[in-house]
């Protein structure tokens, strides 16, 4: 067993260099994840419902900043379970339930996260060899983000266009094992590594993966909903978006996660708001305690009603999730369309109000609040990530609003599903509801509220057709400008115009259509705009932003300085963009400061010790 203090060492994280914060990421990982090991054999926790148990390690002080071996339990083992035939989880489940090996989830790449029918990697079926060749075509096809998978993982799931027989029948998942188990070196035909230092999560390891002509077994294609038969026959899925399904499920499990942030962020900022004494009341009086403000209960209170509301709704949402999951082996697929739409906004609105309630939090403890010490900053990296990652926060919301249309498009044909059927309720009283102040009355407002957008919003799809076009004057571009943020503001500031003017309902609906115009006639002009600021490549040092648009290259290029990819020699026969790809390797890992050693010492004294057992 490992001692206490040489797993923990004592040194905060923040004082940690980027190797040294992987290193100890993964001493603490191989110490916390033995526990499950052990809580397994015991018979405490088991596959089908470990969540709790590593969701609550995931988000404890020792593994505060995420961890190497995360997504092997948040999203390897979740994809075997929903996608591998019950055949590939006999072989697979029990050697990474017992950690023997370490997975991760490989669909993102450098040029698609959102749109994954436009993913690039390619799996193409060689019934002369039973095997799929993967391969990266190019730079953009290299997978981009996966977690755990820059230095520990030696297996994961990867998501690429399957062909088979010269057709291409979109995007499927395979196994597919990318280390050696007992050396840990990259195998032949993949260029792998991590991406570098991120905002938060710094400890989880993100890597990116090349193949180059990258030869596996048919039988890695996990075969639960789709197959290719040995001689290349495609048998499609009874439902083309099971495939999704791990999306959906890691979707719950990200409001189980912001309920756990935001009471801790609201904990601290509280407790310190009842010992923090700052000004006076009344002249003479002692210094009151800050949570005597008004204005200090308008920032935290409402946080502690919402971690309540987020795990009622969490918990509601697992119990759907479940009932769908039941119905989908019956082969009832009805409740399919719900399920991810709900999923999508709940993720999307839970991490987006946890964010800002976090943030919220941390500006309420004032100059305290921006110490590392007091958590508050760290909570926010993990939980802004997560309006990012598993769906992006804006396109989950399009997804349900796409479905809310098609419900209300259908409103009179068919019945509608459990969460919904409020809309019958709202278009049958024709919103003349009469306002109440109960918390009755304000969810049969909102409720109203729900129904007149998505009718809008119908109405917006429908009339909407007219082609615009935008003069290039300057002045007419300016004035765009001006209208934009007018029409922004108003909208946003709508209850405060609604109380003290005039302003009617329907000169509201025409603001917001005129705000969506204004939108429109900028987007052309959108990149001049900000060329205009003329704020040069070495004022914005971003990877992002630099003038001539190279965003992937410079990516890749920026990965590629992280000191823990001059660790493993790359073993890479794929061509980089300019295809200097064994040049440019070796001018890298030159100039680390690091030797390059095959493996990082971590593998032999602690991951791979975990990954037999015998720690
Ligand atoms: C859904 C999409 C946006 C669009 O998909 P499509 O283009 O295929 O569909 P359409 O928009 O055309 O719609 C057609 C049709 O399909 C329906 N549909 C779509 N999706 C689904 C679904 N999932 N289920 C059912 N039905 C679906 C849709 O409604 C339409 O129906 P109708 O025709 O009837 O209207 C898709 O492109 C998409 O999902 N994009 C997002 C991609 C995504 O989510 N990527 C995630 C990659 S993995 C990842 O990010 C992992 C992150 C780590 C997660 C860890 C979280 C928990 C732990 C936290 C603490 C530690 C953090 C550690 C982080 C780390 O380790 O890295
Ligand atoms: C911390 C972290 C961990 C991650 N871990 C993993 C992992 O383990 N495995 C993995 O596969 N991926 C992982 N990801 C990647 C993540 O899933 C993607 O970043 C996410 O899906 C968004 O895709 P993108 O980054 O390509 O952004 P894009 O999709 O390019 O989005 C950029 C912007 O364009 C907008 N946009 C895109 N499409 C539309 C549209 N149709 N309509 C309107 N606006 C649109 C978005 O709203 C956003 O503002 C991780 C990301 C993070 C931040």
């Amino acid at each position: 067993m490992l001692s206490k203090r040489e797993v923990f060492d004592g040194v905060p994280e923040e004082y940690l260099s980027h190797k040294e914060r992987y290193e100890n990421a993964i001493r603490n990982s191989v110490v916390a994840f033995s526990l499950v090991r052990k809580m397994q054999e015991e018979g405490k926790t088991s596959i089908n419902n470990y969540r709790d148990v590593v969701g609550g390690l995931l988000g404890s002080s020792v593994l505060r900043d995420g961890s190497p071996l995360g997504l092997h339990y948040i999203m390897f083992m979740p994809a075997i379970l929903n996608q591998a035939n019950e055949e590939q989880q006999e072989k697979w489940l029990p050697r990474a339930w017992n950690c023997s090996i370490i997975g991760s989830y490989a669909q993102t790449e450098l040029g698609h996260g959102t749109f994954i029918r436009g993913l690039e990697t390619t799996a193409t079926y060689d019934a002369a060899t039973k095997q799929f060749v993967l391969h990266s075509p190019t730079l953009t096809a290299y997978k981009w983000w996966p977690g755990g998978l820059g230095q520990t993982a030696n297996y994961c799931i990867v998501v690429a266009q399957l062909y088979t027989k010269g057709q291409c029948h979109g995007i499927h998942s395979f196994i597919i094992q990318v280390r050696d188990e007992e050396t840990h070196m990259p195998l032949p035909g993949i260029k792998i590594g991590e991406i570098g230092a991120k905002l938060g999560l710094n400890a989880v390891n993100n890597g990116f993966l090349g193949f180059d002509n990258y030869r596996i077994p048919r039988t890695n294609m996990l075969m639960k909903h789709a197959q290719v038969l040995e001689d290349g026959t495609y048998v499609k899925s009874r439902h083309s978006k099971l495939n999704y399904g791990a999306m959906v499920f890691v979707r719950v499990v990200i409001v189980f996660d912001m309920v756990n942030y935001l009471s801790k962020a609201v904990t601290i900022a509280t407790r310190f708001s009842a010992v923090r004494r700052q000004c006076q009341l009344k002249a003479g009086e002692t210094e009151c305690q800050i949570l005597d403000y008004v204005t200090q209960q308008h920032k935290l209170f409402v946080s502690i009603a919402a971690a309540h509301a987020f795990r009622i709704t969490a918990n509601k949402l697992w119990l759907t999730f479940n009932e769908v999951n039941e119905q989908l082996v019956e082969g009832n697929l009805q409740r399919l369309p719900e399920l991810h739409a709900l999923a999508c906004c709940l993720k999307a609105v839970t991490t987006a109000d946890t964010a800002a309630c976090v943030e919220r939090c941390r500006l309420a403890c004032g100059g305290h609040g921006y110490m590392m010490s007091s958590s508050l900053p760290l909570t926010y990296g993990l939980v802004t990530a997560a309006c990012t990652y598993e769906g992006e926060n804006t396109v989950l919301l399009l997804q349900t609003a796409r479905f809310l249309v098609k419900t209300y498009q259908q409103l009179d044909s068919k019945a509608l599903t459990p969460t919904v059927a409020y809309l019958k309720t709202a278009a049958a009283e024709r919103f003349c509801v009469g306002w109440s102040n109960t918390t009755e009355g304000i969810i049969r407002g909102f409720q109203v509220v729900a129904m007149r957008v998505i009718i809008m919003s119908t109405f917006n799809e429908e009339v909407q057709e007219m082609s615009r076009t935008v003069s290039p004057q300057l002045k007419e571009v300016l004035h765009q400008l001006v209208d934009l943020y007018c029409t922004y503001w108003a909208l946003e500031k709508l209850s405060d115009l609604l109380l003290y003017t005039p302003i009617s309902q329907k000169e509201v609906e025409s603001l917001r259509l005129r705000y969506e115009e204004t939108l429109t006639n900028l987007r052309p002009n959108a990149v001049g705009l900000v060329d205009a600021f003329d704020l040069r490549d070495e004022m914005l040092q971003s990877t992002l932003g630099s003038y001539d648009g190279r965003v992937y290259e410079r990516l890749m290029e920026e990965a590629m300085k992280s000191p823990l990819n001059a660790e493993p020699m790359l073993q890479s026969t794929l061509g980089s963009y300019d295809g200097r790809v064994y040049e440019r390797l070796m001018e890298e890992a030159m100039k680390s400061p690091l030797n390059a050693e095959p493996v990082n010492y971590t593998f032999h004294k602690y991951l791979k010790p975990f990954m037999q057992g015998k720690l």
